[in-house]
């Protein structure tokens, strides 16, 4: 294989397949691969790879072994259009070869000659059909692959390149390698084309010769000039790489008004006129046919920058120069078989039917045949071509660039869609939920991930703080919402009543049954919710229940026989410190890690900035004067003040409470400072600002002491013996602080 694809490195943008004659190149899994069958050698594909996908077979290693090898000799073949590709003196790259280890530098120009006289003759005899000169190993590997009835109408007669390789072979006794170095990437496949495989050993693109010389640190242009070497005159062969040059070269005449013979080149003519024999439309004549626009224009050509014209000029240039240096026919003349064959590769592909087709175009959307718009950016001439390409696996139904651009519309549509319903979606929870402190933000988008989510949710949180709130939330912006939520307070039932609140039971199960039996919250929660509250205080029989009914997604009713299969999202919360309960005993490890996937805990009132406090206040405030039917009454900044500054034990419960209390008995319009019960007067936190400069050292010290000794009454449940030993003080000493700081109407 001359060409293969590398892993990975393909980015889609069909450049290939566009610069492919013969669409040789497949698509599978989003990557571009050469197919070895069908492809022609041509090279256009490795040049127009912007992501260097494509890798050349080289044989640098083999030449530069066969360059140190004592035993042999090792003979460059250059190809004439080695003069418009390399800037420097043709004879300084000669000099460059031979400083390289090349014991003789050629011309490929030398057997160009001998074939041309071989044309001349084949030229000279009666033409039965068209014949296609075959210097151009591109156009061998087309007919070959392609056009395999045209096989017959390749001249019989070996390129200039093998035709040297074989003069050099026959001329030398001696162990000889031949070289052959030029602009040509077929010209890699051609020497291992059959009836001539083996006449030249390696073949070299100029850019790998460039490499070569680069890495024996030989610079061109600081070699002596050195001669050319001759084993046949030569002249007119120099115009080979030239567009008609083979003609030129047999005295052909290629006059306009001469049908007999023309000149071909360059893809879409090449293609063009093999198309035009092959439907019998050409007469026969004598058809120089080359893939490039001339070699000069060859994929590896070096000096690409250059226009067609100067090229050509130095190409002439240097023939008419060589004309005057060239040394005459050697003396001696070594008699080269030119006659060569060529065999037909191409493999039979079944042809999709008309409905077959249809179908695949279906695929991308091409419905009527004003869709088929033939653009050709997947590389394929027509849609109908793709298609037929998809049937035989080689190209893929999305390389169509107008079936890829509605595609991206239609989804950009459906996720511009998607991401207003869950701004949508945010945004109801987001009123729900009331707060604007990182903790609520984050509190929020927890909420939301976990509507969206059919996972165990575990919320905790001291009481009040809004875990029922939270639970419910999540099922009604979840998928679940047209559901039931059904909530279950394990704390509020008795543990024996539990288990046949939770599974149900059937009739006769126990005494005092009902008849006909009785549905568990399970089962009522079925395509739905569950909300398990205050988990941490079931006992640990109906943890293990609760255990065996989520790990089997399966309830069976107390005195029934049969399991009913469940599909219900579990939401469990307690406000107990589950770590520490197992650590107790209380808890079952295995449940906690069984509830334990989608976790948060929701911080207490007295944690969460001010302005969640300001804005809580007014919420529950509108909320509860329109619930209750009471007018809307203000609260003054200074009992806003207060409020924000009590500790708030029962969390938004106790606010709410609160507020629910002062709207019903507060007769002004406002209310005030003296309007708040006791415990928010005796329990204010000054806030804990202890950065602020302008307050004294000690009156800091004591705001801190104040706020430690109120956490610690929050965390013991107002046990004040339990809140001592927490910090770690006498009970007397504790006491004597509570009273310091007007803290002593607290329960104990
Ligand atoms: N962020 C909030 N925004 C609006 N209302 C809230 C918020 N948090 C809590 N509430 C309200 O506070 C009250 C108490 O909340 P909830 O009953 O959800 O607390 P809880 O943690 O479940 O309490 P418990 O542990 O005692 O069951 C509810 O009326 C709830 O709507």
């Amino acid at each position: 294989m001359i060409i293969a694809s590398q892993d990975k490195k393909c980015k889609r943008c069909y450049c290939c397949v566009r610069h492919c004659p013969v669409n040789a190149i497949s698509f599978k899994g989003e990557q571009a691969n050469l197919i070895e069958e069908e492809c022609v050698s041509c090279g256009f594909c490795v040049k127009a790879c912007s992501q260097s996908n494509k890798v050349l077979k080289d044989f640098v290693i083999d030449v530069e072994t066969s360059l140190n090898n004592k035993n042999t000799k090792t003979v460059a073949l250059m190809a004439p259009s080695f003069v418009a590709s390399f800037k420097q003196d043709p004879f300084k790259l000669v000099g460059a070869l031979k400083k390289l280890g090349f014991s003789q530098v050629y011309e490929v120009a030398q057997g160009a000659e001998i074939v041309a006289q071989e044309y001349k003759r084949l030229y000279q005899k009666p033409l039965d059909k068209p014949i296609l000169t075959s210097p151009c190993p591109v156009v061998i590997n087309i007919v070959k692959k392609h056009y395999p009835k045209l096989i017959d109408n390749l001249a019989h007669i070996v390129s200039p390149m093998i035709a040297m390789a074989d003069l050099v072979k026959q001329s030398w006794d001696e162990q000889v390698e031949v070289v052959f170095i030029g602009p040509c990437v077929a010209k890699k496949s051609e020497i291992t084309h059959e009836s001539v495989d083996g006449k030249v050993d390696y073949a070299l693109l100029f850019s790998e010769l460039e490499g070569l010389l680069k890495k024996k640190k030989i610079n061109i242009e600081d070699c002596q000039k050195a001669p050319l070497d001759y084993l046949s005159e030569e002249y007119l062969g120099q115009l080979f790489p030239i567009s008609g040059g083979l003609l030129k070269a047999a005295n052909i005449d290629t006059d306009l008004l001469n049908n007999d013979v023309s000149v071909v080149e360059g893809k879409e003519e090449v293609l063009e006129t093999l198309n035009g024999i092959e439907n019998n439309e050409l007469k026969p004549a004598l058809i120089d046919i080359l893939y490039c626009k001339g070699c000069i224009n060859g994929p590896d050509f070096y000096d690409d920058k250059s226009t067609n014209q100067y090229k050509k000029n130095k190409v002439v240039n240097f023939a008419k120069e060589k004309k005057q240096k060239a040394p005459k026919s050697p003396d001696y003349y070594v008699e080269i078989d030119l006659s060569r064959e060529f065999r037909v590769l191409k493999k039979k592909k079944r042809f999709p039917s008309e409905k077959e087709i249809v179908r695949i175009l279906e695929y991308s959307e091409k419905f009527e045949k004003q869709d088929e718009l033939n653009c050709g950016a997947c590389g394929y001439e027509t849609c109908r071509d793709k298609a037929v390409a998809v049937y035989h696996g080689v190209a893929e139904v999305e390389m169509c660039l107008p079936y890829l651009l509605k595609l991206t519309e239609n989804r950009v549509t459906h996720y511009q869609k998607k991401a207003q319903n869950l701004l949508q979606l945010y945004n109801e929870i987001d009123q729900n939920i009331v707060g604007c402190s990182q903790s609520i933000l984050a509190a929020k988008n927890f909420v939301f991930k976990a509507s969206k989510s059919d996972s165990t949710v575990l919320l905790l949180g001291e009481s009040g703080t809004g875990k029922g709130l939270f639970a419910e939330t999540i099922h009604r912006f979840g998928e679940r919402k047209d559901k039931p939520f059904v909530k279950i307070n394990c704390s509020a039932i008795p543990h024996e009543l539990l288990e046949s609140e939770l599974f149900g039971y059937e009739e006769g199960a126990f005494t005092g049954a009902k008849k006909g039996g009785k549905i568990g919250k399970f089962e009522q929660a079925n395509k739905g919710t569950i909300f398990l509250d205050e988990i941490g205080d079931m006992s640990p029989v109906m943890q293990a229940k609760i255990l065996q009914v989520i790990q089997d997604k399966k309830v069976m009713r107390i005195g029934g026989d049969k399991s009913i299969k469940l599909d219900v999202k579990i939401i469990a919360a307690t406000n107990k410190d589950l770590k520490q309960e197992i650590n107790k005993g209380g808890f079952r490890e295995d449940l906690f890690y069984r509830l334990n996937v989608l976790t948060f805990t929701i911080p207490a009132l007295r944690q969460r900035h001010k302005d969640d406090i300001n804005l809580l206040i007014d919420s529950l405030k509108d909320k509860i004067s329109k619930e209750h039917k009471l007018p809307c009454k203000s609260i003054s900044a200074k009992a806003k003040e207060m409020l924000c500054n009590y500790s708030w034990p029962g969390n938004v419960r106790e606010l709410e409470n609160l507020l629910e209390r002062l709207l019903n008995l507060v007769e002004e319009d406002t209310i005030l400072p003296e309007h708040l019960p006791e415990s928010i007067w005796e329990n204010q936190s000054q806030g804990t600002n202890i950065t602020d400069p302008n307050k004294p050292l000690d009156e800091i010290l004591e705001r801190v002491e104040k706020e430690v000794l109120i956490n610690a009454l929050k965390r013991s449940n107002n046990n004040r013996t339990k809140a001592a030993k927490l910090l770690n003080i006498s009970r007397s000493n504790f006491y004597e602080k509570l009273k310091k700081y007007n803290l002593t109407t607290e329960k104990s």
